[in-house]
């Protein structure tokens, strides 16, 4: 997969050079392009925003900047990339989302400060490429790069060969609809709080039962919703009891 990221902040995306993903890199699973805005400003104040039209808070950056960097970040003779706009007025980012671009050979991903980016860029790239304009939570960041960060590292961890352990990836929560339960290691007692039985029985059904308890009942406490999604099939009949 190649991914590539615009941004005024290029040193901001440094940590994608760090741990499991500089290992991907490295071997070559991922290639990585990080892009500095400002190269395709041409006035000697390397200017990328103006005041937004019909007045408001803030500044919106420029959409003649924006075009010509992503027509050259995303040019290619064969097929486009899908190009990445983080922003809180986005679809929201999932982990559905992370496993549909997973099997994306490229994706681009157009971090913008101020108040956002002119609309007409992401309009006028959806012409020639597909774009979606995604939020990864219903809060405010500064700009799109700790954004682009997350969804790059929630992508990235599907590659075969970039995580550990694959076998992780397919037991993810949400991957059954349900948060995941409690997790333990050594050792068995810690300040006088010993590891649950089960977890030590050797007794497999049972363990996987109890996880399956753990998960419904703080999935019920910290996230309901989720509840509400599971086709029904799926809570068995001694936990619709519950
Ligand atoms: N999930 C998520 C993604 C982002 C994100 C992504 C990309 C950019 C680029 C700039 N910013 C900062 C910004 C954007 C918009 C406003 C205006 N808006 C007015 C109404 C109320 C909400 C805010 C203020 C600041 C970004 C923020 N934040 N959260």
């Amino acid at each position: 997969m190649r991914i590539d990221v615009v941004t005024i902040f290029p040193e901001y995306l440094a940590p994608l050079r760090a741990a499991l993903l500089g290992k991907a890199i490295e071997r070559e699973k991922i290639s990585v392009g990080v892009h500095d805005l400002r190269d395709w400003t041409h006035d000697v104040h390397r200017a990328v925003d103006d005041s937004p039209y019909g007045g408001g808070p803030g500044m919106v950056m420029k959409p003649d900047v924006w075009g010509e960097a992503l027509d050259e970040v995303c040019a290619s003779p064969e097929a486009p990339p899908r190009l990445i706009v983080p922003t809180p007025a986005g679809r929201p980012f999932t982990q559905r989302t992370a496993v549909r671009w997973s099997a994306e050979p490229w994706l681009v991903f157009a971090c913008g400060r101020y108040e956002g980016i002119d609309q007409r860029v992401v309009d006028e790239a959806a012409e020639r490429m597909p774009v979606e304009e995604v939020s990864i939570g219903d809060y405010v960041l500064v700009g799109g790069e700790v954004a682009a960060l997350t969804m790059v590292e929630a992508v990235a961890r599907l590659l075969p060969g970039v995580l550990g352990n694959p076998a992780s990836a397919e037991q993810d929560s949400f991957s059954d609809g349900l948060l995941e339960g409690p997790s333990y290691t050594r050792p068995e007692v810690w300040r006088d709080r010993p590891v649950p039985d089960v977890l030590r029985s050797g007794n497999h059904a049972a363990i996987a039962r109890w996880r399956r308890d753990q998960a419904l009942e703080r999935t019920y406490h910290r996230r309901p919703d989720l509840l509400d999604r599971l086709p029904a099939q799926d809570l068995n009949a001694k936990d619709r009891a519950r």
